[in-house]
């Protein structure tokens, strides 16, 4: 029996860091374990320029503990209004590291998203050719489809003709789902890649009614039957390069979440590490973790690894049940309150 692991440092591939009070008390749980990370644009108004991004780049920055090596890398928010030669001249000096689509009313802060996606057609034909990737929450907002066949009909309406128009865009299914999501990634083209987060590995839809309504464990795109965790799992272990690390990290005060009308998304980064590993020990596959933590989602991205190392240690750990946000605010943190088996022993 392994207890201890040394990879190299992961990143990590989909993170909400919010700004403000809020960004000052959740960027040290990413920035304490991940070498560089994708910052998600939907801030309220989201990032839709690379001016914007460079601004909110440098909030990220100035919040950083001061021996800090952790690189946020930018992303765009997708809107109708997005000029091609602002994401192109952003990708080339370095701000954007890649563009956001959101289907428009189908995740938090995506009321300014994507009404009809053949409108932003050029705009991706130029991301393709000055080799911008295409990150895409991957559900129809559409309420006539079920909430947990969102994503399926996404594939099928939205993705895949989108993957077949440009062949040469890199492209990412975000925090996928399904079977069907996994099957989908498994046999596209080259240069499709997929997220998975560490909750979706852990629970499935049950959880969220277990003896009533449980908010935090409500996240978009929601968790699905057995089944799909399941494929999940498999996808995850088996080794397959197009499957890599996102956490979909997402905080909501608590007061926002235990509402009437509750936001989507959990606050996982603090035990994020220590759930992947489980999962991977769970599955008796260690042996593939360095890969989807640390080496698919560079190489999917065009990048290098890192060069230092993390050492994880199998050792229990408690979980605070919440993080303090001055001004009074708390986030709930997944598995906040119970013990984790794995803990990160160093980073260097
Ligand atoms: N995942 C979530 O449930 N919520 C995310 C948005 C997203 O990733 O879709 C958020 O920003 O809160
Ligand atoms: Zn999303
Ligand atoms: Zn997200």
């Amino acid at each position: 029996m392994t207890d201890s692991l040394t990879i190299l440092q992961p990143d990590d591939w989909h993170v909400h860091l919010r700004d403000s009070d809020m960004l000052a008390a959740v960027l040290p749980a990413t920035a304490a374990h991940f070498g560089r990370a994708i910052i998600m644009p939907n801030l309220v108004p989201p990032v839709v320029t690379a001016a914007q991004a460079r601004d909110y780049r440098g909030r990220i920055r100035a919040a950083l503990p001061p021996d800090s090596a952790f690189t946020p890398l930018m992303t765009l928010y997708m809107s109708d209004d997005t000029a091609p030669e602002d994401v192109v001249a952003g990708h080339a000096e370095g701000t954007v590291a890649a563009v956001k689509l959101y289907p428009q009313h189908a995740t938090t802060n995506s009321h300014f998203g994507i009404s009809d996606i053949a409108k932003v057609y050029p705009v991706l034909a130029r991301m393709e050719k000055a080799g911008v990737p295409l990150l895409v929450h991957g559900e129809v907002a559409d309420p006539e489809v079920d909430i947990f066949d969102r994503e399926a009909v996404f594939l099928e309406r939205v993705f895949d003709p989108l993957v077949r128009r440009f062949p040469g865009l890199t492209v990412t299914l975000e925090h996928v789902t399904t079977q069907e999501g996994v099957d989908y990634v498994t046999g596209a083209r080259e240069g499709v890649g997929a997220t998975v987060t560490p909750h979706h590995l852990m629970f499935n839809r049950n959880a969220i009614f277990q003896g009533g309504i449980r908010p935090h464990y409500y996240c978009l795109p929601i968790a699905k039957r057995e089944q799909h965790r399941q494929a999940l799992r498999r996808a995850v272990t088996s080794g397959n390069p197009r499957f890599f690390l996102g956490t979909d990290t997402a905080p909501h005060p608590r007061r926002a979440k235990e509402a009437a009308c509750g936001c989507a998304g959990l606050f996982v980064a603090p035990v994020a590490l220590a759930t992947y590993a489980q999962v991977f020990d769970e599955e008796s596959a260690l042996g593939h973790f360095e890969a989807f933590a640390s080496l698919n989602g560079p190489r999917h991205y065009g990048l290098p690894a890192n060069t230092r190392r993390i050492v994880l240690r199998r050792a229990s750990r408690f979980v605070a049940e919440d993080l303090d946000v001055a001004g009074g605010d708390r986030v709930h943190v997944y598995r906040g309150g119970e013990s984790v088996g794995w803990t990160v022993e160093s980073v260097g």
